[in-house]
This record gives structure tokens, sequence and C-alpha cells, in this order.
């Protein structure tokens, strides 16, 4: 993808067939599953894989973890058919090389600063907040802030509103969002999703 073309975009979350079609029909790049124990969003294998099924082979099928172990992270994926892994927990290095090693796309979630993308081996960087989830947006408009090379992604409190200036601030090659999609806590709003693809899709970096 060169720099001018359309950012990549991913709704998280989802858990329902009908807002899984609301967000492919609308043109998400990929959507998430979270298996992450302890959200409002947090699905089982057999659900995710009936979501997973709806979606077209040309949108990535992600789930999400955070600070589960490799046996879990592989039963969860096998179970579910997800092609794509998302870690948010404080795995190093190993712990990617042994999922890439059985040819899981990875992508590696971090609210710490990073120089570059692939230093794990991930496919994907995202820099997210703090508290992952959660809607709430972290300091990426801050002068301190130093975008990582390669391509990543943004999280973090975005919605249709602001995801148009994240992306110009910060360059992002794609954003991740799941709160700023939602009416309430856990349930999201088709005409949101809708929205906030509408306006990444609409900003050109
Ligand atoms: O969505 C969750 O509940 C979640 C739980 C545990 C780890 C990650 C989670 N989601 C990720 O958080 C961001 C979205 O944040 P926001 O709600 O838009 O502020 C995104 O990367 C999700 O994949």
């Amino acid at each position: 993808m060169s720099e001018s073309s359309a950012p990549f975009v991913k709704i998280c979350g989802l858990k329902t067939a009908h807002d899984v079609d609301v967000a492919v029909g609308a043109g998400a790049d990929a959507v998430g599953f979270v298996f992450a124990p302890g959200s409002p969003r947090t699905v089982d294998a057999a659900k995710a894989r009936e979501l997973a099924g709806r979606v077209p082979a040309g949108v990535l099928t992600v789930g999400v973890f955070r600070g589960q172990s490799v046996e879990e992270v592989r039963r969860l994926t096998e179970e579910s058919g997800v092609r794509s892994v998302q870690l948010h927990g404080d795995e190093g290095p190993e712990y990617y090389g042994e999922l890439r090693a059985e040819g899981r796309t990875l992508i590696r979630a971090t609210a710490t600063a990073v120089a570059a993308a692939g230093e794990y081996g991930e496919d994907l960087l995202l820099l997210d907040a703090p508290d992952p989830g959660s809607g709430k947006p972290w300091n990426w408009a801050s002068e301190e802030f130093t975008a990582p090379r390669g391509r990543w992604l943004l999280a973090g409190g975005l919605d249709p509103d602001n995801v148009g200036a994240a992306l110009l601030a910060t360059g992002a090659w794609g954003v991740d969002v799941s709160s700023g999609v939602e009416r309430e806590r856990g349930v999201k709003s088709p005409e949101l999703i809708r929205a906030f693809l509408a306006a990444a899709r609409n900003t050109r970096r």
C-alpha cells in the first residue's frame, strides 16, 4: 500500500452476525473477535468460528488475546479458525517466535514507545492505550510522540469524529477501533461502524 492510499481499518470486538456483516459490507479490512477474558466483548471459540465463517477471504479475521498462554492462543485460534493473532500481554520475542513458527499472522499490541514495527517478528505493530478496549485515548497528538518506522496501526479512543485527525497527525498505516463504534459498552452501533469506516477511508495521508 502506498502512503496516499486509504488506511487499513480493523473493527474489533464484534459479537453478532449483523455487526460482522455491517463491518464487512462497509469495507473493513479486518474484523476482531476478543478472546481476552474479562471484556464485555469476549466470545468463545464456537461463536468466533460462526462469525469468522461469514467473513470473505479478503478480510482478515483476528483473535484478540491478553496475558494468555501459547497453548490457549493456539487452541482458540485453531478452534475458531481466525487467521491472525493480536497479543496485548507482555509477551517477549520468544513467545512471538513460537507462534510465528506455526505460520500465524501476528499483531503485536503495545502501549510503550517502539522504534520500529517488526522488532518481535510481528507482521503488524499496534500502538494502543494502556487500558485496551476502554475507549480512552492516549497522547498520540503530543509533541513527544514519535511514530515507529514501518507499518503500524493506531488504536485507543478513536471514533468517527477523531479518526481523520489521528491519521493525519500520526501518519499511521491503519487504525483499530472498538469502543468508538459502540452505542453502549460492548454493544456495537451499525451507524457508527459505517461512519468510522467512511471517515477513515476519506482520509489520505
Ligand atoms: O476490546 C476489548 O475489550 C479488549 C480487551 C483486551 C485487549 C484488547 C481489547 N481490544 C483492543 O483495544 C483496542 C480498541 O480500543 P478502544 O476501545 O477503541 O479504545 C483495539 O486494539 C482492540 O483490538
